[in-house]
């Protein structure tokens, strides 16, 4: 049951597959003779140094693969120099997955919007006042994607683990849905799904602290987003979760990059497996990407140990393939060194 909500993607999983294929459609054209005995493979991200640019996705209820949960991936990425989003659906209260990421130089708070506002106030105060730097608002789930995995085992989460950060929220009343899930259920009975732009104005008058948008795929969506102020853009499909059949989040970079500029910092995930799919990402307009699943995969494997083993793996994956693109630094990664996507077989 666990691992499939965690590895499932909506419906069909077109677009599930369609993430991991579109990286691998893609060639890299290496420059030679270029000094590579030094490679930095630092960014900085609203004024904070990530020794990667790489930073660790919000999801849901992680202690379902390891007792440490979130605070093992906390750990993680800050030993890492990295960043990590708290899900609102953490299995850990966010004050002590905080507390666990001391030292991390961008922890990120992933925000769920709860239909009852006062709730999602208070939300945002505790994790302002618990060191978080930065929001990401998820913006592609007015509903939950319809993951069969989860209907076909009636996934609920085992107790006695719960969503720490919604405990005192009132329960609400059946949801009129015909999901089996019993997160399903629970979403669809207190997630809004009424936001428009809008919200982010509301949203300023509760929390002063940087906003990124996730879950953008439409150059059209990144553009309001600028003129609504965001800080910064996430250009997701949530990993293939939600609309089936989206485009992959990588092909959507280059439009996503035309239509904002280099106003905001663009960060993509989904499918993200391999020091190449960064270069190739960054090569395409992003700023740095999100990882996902193979985080979970490492917890469940041997906690905040396996999670750092995935960290450094992908980190010397990315500074060799750095060095043998000629790429001594991030900047050096320019579209010029991608051919277009192969042709389909
Ligand atoms: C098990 C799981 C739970 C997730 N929970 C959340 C969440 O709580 N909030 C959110 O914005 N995205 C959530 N996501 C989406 C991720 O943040 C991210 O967009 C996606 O996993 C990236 O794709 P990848 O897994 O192929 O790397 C979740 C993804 C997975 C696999
Ligand atoms: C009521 C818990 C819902 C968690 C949903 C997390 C998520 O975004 C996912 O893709 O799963």
């Amino acid at each position: 049951m666990v691992y499939g909500y965690y590895s499932s993607g909506a419906d069909s999983e077109a677009t599930l597959q369609d993430n991991i294929q579109a990286f691998k459609r893609r060639r890299l054209l290496p420059r030679i003779m270029v000094d590579v005995s030094h490679v930095d493979t630092s960014i900085i991200l609203l004024g904070a140094k990530l020794a990667l640019p790489l930073l660790i996705a919000p999801m849901a209820m992680q202690q379902m693969a390891h007792p440490d949960g979130e605070l093992a991936v906390a750990r993680a990425a800050a030993a890492a120099g990295t960043s990590m989003s708290v899900s609102t659906m953490a299995t850990y209260d966010l004050k002590d997955v905080a507390s666990a990421g001391t030292g991390s130089p961008l922890l990120f708070f992933q925000l769920y919007v709860i239909k009852d506002r006062d709730f999602t106030a208070k939300l945002l105060r505790d994790a302002a006042e618990a060191g978080y730097k930065a929001l990401m608002v998820t913006v592609d789930a007015p509903h939950l994607g319809y993951r069969q995995a989860d209907e076909r085992n009636e996934f609920s989460l085992p107790p006695p683990m719960g969503l720490r950060n919604l405990e005192g929220l009132q329960s609400k009343g059946p949801d009129g849905s015909r999901s089996k899930s019993s997160i399903s259920q629970v979403f669809t009975s207190q997630i809004d799904p009424g936001l428009s732009w809008e919200f982010i104005a509301w949203l300023r008058t509760v929390s002063n602290l940087p906003i990124f948008v996730k879950g953008v795929l439409n150059p059209a969506d990144a553009h309001l987003a600028v003129q609504h102020s965001v800080d910064g853009i996430i250009v997701s499909n949530h990993g293939g979760r939600q609309l089936d059949f989206s485009p992959a989040a990588v092909d959507m970079v280059p439009a996503i990059r035309d239509a904002v500029g280099h106003r905001v910092p663009i960060l993509v995930d989904g499918g993200v497996r391999s020091g190449t799919d960064i270069i190739k990402a960054i090569a395409l307009g992003a700023d740095a990407v999100l990882l996902g699943r193979p985080v979970l995969w490492g917890l469940a494997l041997e906690g905040q140990h396996g999670v750092a083993k995935v960290l450094e793996t992908l980190r010397s994956e990315l500074e060799l393939s750095m060095a043998l693109c000629g790429a001594p630094t991030l900047a050096h990664i320019t579209p010029s060194l991608l051919m277009g996507p192969m042709p389909r077989l």
